[in-house]
């Protein structure tokens, strides 16, 4: 044990000639030198000379101080000399701990390399210990930098010999031979879709000629029918004729089935044709067809509506499961709404005012604007007058008491405000309004509709788009009526002609309505979208530009598409917690967890005609480089499938900035988890503001069609967008798959 070798030695030790000593022996209580030649003794720098440290007669069994201090003794392991451990600033030493020391050196035996004892017998003790450290660290450190400049040669020797020019050439040849590859990768995928679709279309065509030939055996069947009709009417002569009777109206049955079934086939067959050939042409593979007028509003006649959403070839992709949009058409009435006096004095002041011819009425608005298509109104619009003003506080009531019961439990979150009240004018039985929805873009995605009805009472038809299901509601007079505006994804609306009798009907339909709403957002997402808030105060991430609703699904399947009804767009941020499960080892395990999204991708887009884009954000590299082999395995079937294969699915770019040295990058995650566990994969506030950046960034630059408006430039923070967004992220050179 080198304790004595590292131990400050006590400057004031005197080192004077005495008694013999022996270690492990106590000495009787210290005490303070008093006496005038103890205190000179211990002024190392007083004049008197020091005691000959290197007397060959120096007794080595006492201590030099020559003094009985109470302390223990310690005896040097090299010369054997005994010191008071006081003496030799070690006080505190016991008898224990001095017995566990395996090697003490002794002030005189301790030798520090500079300077050496010959030169330094005056120097103190400390100050060779001092030296000594700093001379051991300068070697050390020497030693290092010796090493360190032999690598630092050869590197330099390295880089010498090599070729630059080739090198780069090299690097040119490797980048083009990977946009190869991807390009090859892309075309393969769309040549594997452009096989099937020929397939397809080759056995649609085969069924077309047995269709041809079912149409000759129909006819044969027809006239046979119609000869054994001819039969029948013939005037019976035997017997027999009643059995031979019943034969012929046996067979005539078999016959009218067999016609029956072939033409079911045949009308299937021309109808999966025709289907197939739209697909082909239009090139719109996925999103049911929305009739153009539908959205239009107090426009057009009923439209008429596909039963069956367009579908991929059934070789390439998987039956989409239907999801439950869990609508109804009204989802509340209250049949005496206003007091009769209230509803008296409403009627006054609409009588009086002047409306707008539509079609089939005619309206009048307060309030926020409300554009639909067909609207005639001109953009000023008045304010509410003061007697429409309590009926929109008790509907505000109603549409905060929705809101809140829809998300209860968070207080945090503010309920939609109704500014806009359009009012429509129905006179006699020639009015009506158009099958239309109210699904506007600018109606807040998380409202509801109001309507009060005054007057004459109606219906209004409802019909489930997809299924083509009607229902109807009476409207009475001072009733009110709520629907959703998700329900405007499903159902359309209209008033049919003859639907009042003479007299007239006011319905007053309030709204939330805004021009920010163009641009709502539906973020689902994990863990890491936890630091993400919407809303322009001042902690909100997105701004007032970008209002939207966060909806938490840790794993892929429990995305809701019904969340995304009436939102322009939808951000996904999901599957970490799929692929990180253990059961999920290979890439065909990943594949499955990627399928899984891009079906809940497509149910999305086939539920909400209003989504406009659904933009999907790379999974985040983790800090585990077994896990990020996964996560790889996942993005590249993101930018190699869903991106190439789907319409209107963006990927959201700029990822790698999260990724430093292949994995999560330290700055921009958490180190540890609420366990204080090492964390392996969550943003921190910093990450969650890149990452916030990133998603407006790909919204904004969609949605005015790569310009970054917002700071008036195709540049985004002073790097081309395209660097930022695009090329690196999808091969196909398209901007990150944007199909505007
Ligand atoms: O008159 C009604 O009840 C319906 C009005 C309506 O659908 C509308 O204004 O959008
Ligand atoms: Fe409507």
């Amino acid at each position: 044990m080198g304790l004595g070798k590292n131990r400050a030695i006590d400057p004031n030790s005197p080192f004077k000639t005495g008694p013999p000593g022996a270690r492990k022996i106590p000495t009787p209580t210290g005490r303070k030198p008093s006496s005038k030649s103890e205190s000179e003794a211990l002024n190392v720098s007083s004049s008197k000379p020091l005691p000959s440290l290197t007397s060959k007669h120096r007794p080595k069994n006492n201590c030099p101080c020559n003094q009985s201090l109470g302390s223990w003794k310690i005896d040097c392991s090299k010369c054997g000399q005994f010191w008071h451990v006081d003496c030799v600033g070690l006080q505190g030493l016991n008898e224990k701990s001095i017995n566990s020391l395996t090697q003490y050196l002794c002030p005189l035996c301790y030798v520090s390399p500079v300077p050496t004892t010959e030169t330094t017998v005056d120097v103190c003790h400390i100050c060779r210990n001092t030296l000594s450290l700093q001379h051991a660290n300068l070697t050390y450190e020497s030693s290092i930098a010796s090493e360190n400049i032999d690598s630092l040669h050869q590197f330099c020797a390295l880089l010498g010999s090599l070729d630059i020019n080739a090198l780069t050439k090299n690097m040119d040849t490797l980048s083009q031979f990977d946009s190869r590859l991807k390009h090859l990768l892309l075309k393969e995928n769309s040549l594997v879709g452009l096989d099937n679709e020929i397939k397809t279309l080759s056995n649609l065509l085969a069924e077309q000629k047995t269709v041809t030939s079912n149409n000759e055996t129909l006819s044969k069947c027809i006239s046979e029918l119609q000869d054994d009709i001819k039969l029948l009417h013939l005037p019976s002569t035997s017997q027999t004729c009643s059995d031979s009777s019943d034969k012929f109206l046996e067979d005539i049955s078999e016959k009218l089935d067999r016609i029956c079934r072939e033409e079911a086939s045949i009308t299937t067959g021309l109808e999966q044709l025709r289907e197939s050939l739209e697909a082909v042409q239009s090139n719109h593979l996925q999103q049911p067809a929305r009739p153009s007028n539908v959205s239009s509003h107090h426009l057009h006649p009923a439209p008429s509506f596909p039963v069956h959403p367009t579908r991929l070839p059934p070789s390439t992709e998987p039956e989409i499961p239907p999801v439950p949009h869990n609508q109804v058409p009204v989802s509340d009435t209250k049949p005496e709404f206003l007091e009769q006096a209230e509803a008296n004095e409403l009627k006054e002041f609409l009588d009086g005012s002047t409306f707008n011819e539509e079609n089939g009425h005619s309206v009048i608005s307060f309030g926020t604007p409300y554009k639909y298509n067909g609207s005639k109104s001109s953009s000023e619009v008045p304010p509410f007058p003061d007697c429409l003003k309590p009926l929109l506080a008790r509907i505000n009531t109603i549409q905060s008491e929705l809101y809140g019961a829809l998300y209860s439990g968070q207080s945090h979150l503010t309920a939609p405000v109704i500014n806009s009240c359009l009012i429509n004018r129905y006179v006699g039985p020639d009015s009506y309004l158009p099958r239309h929805s109210d699904s506007e873009s600018s109606i807040h995605p998380e409202s509801s509709i109001f309507t009060i009805s005054l007057g004459q009472s109606s219906d209004i038809k409802f019909t489930e788009r997809l299924s083509g299901t009607e229902s109807t509601h009476t409207c009475s007079d001072r009733s009110l009526y709520i629907m959703s505006r998700r329900s405007q994804e499903v159902f359309d609306h209209e008033m049919e002609k003859g639907s009042i009798s003479e007299g007239t009907r006011y319905s007053l339909t309030f709204r939330c309505v805004g021009w920010a709403n163009k641009n709502s957002t539906c973020l689902i997402g994990d863990s890491n979208t936890r630091f993400l808030k919407f809303g322009s105060s001042k902690r909100g991430t997105f701004g007032e530009q970008m209002p939207g609703h966060k909806f938490w699904a840790p794993k892929i399947e429990e995305i809701d598409p019904v969340s995304c009804m009436g939102y322009s767009n939808v951000v996904l941020l999901c599957g970490i917690n799929d692929i990180k499960q253990s059961n999920i080892r290979c890439e065909k395990d990943v594949t499955d967890c990627f399928a899984v999204l891009k079906q809940k991708i497509k149910q999305i887009q086939m539920l909400s005609p209003s989504v406009k884009a659904v933009y999907v954000c790379p999974l985040l590299p983790t800090k585990d480089l077994t896990l990020n082999r996964k996560v790889n395995d996942f993005n590249k079937l993101i930018n190699f499938d869903l991106i190439p294969t789907c319409k209107n699915v963006v990927c959201v770019g700029g990822f790698d900035q999260f990724a430093c040295n292949r994995v999560l990058a330290d700055e921009l995650s958490m180190l540890f988890d609420r366990y204080g566990r090492y964390d392996m994969l969550h943003l921190n506030r910093a990450g969650a503001r890149v990452l916030a950046g990133l998603i407006k960034q790909s919204v904004f630059l969609r949605l005015h069609n790569g310009v970054d408006k917002r700071r008036r430039t195709g540049r985004v923070n002073g790097r081309l967008y395209s660097n930022v967004v695009g090329s690196r992220l999808h091969p196909s050179g398209l901007l990150d798959g944007c199909q505007v």
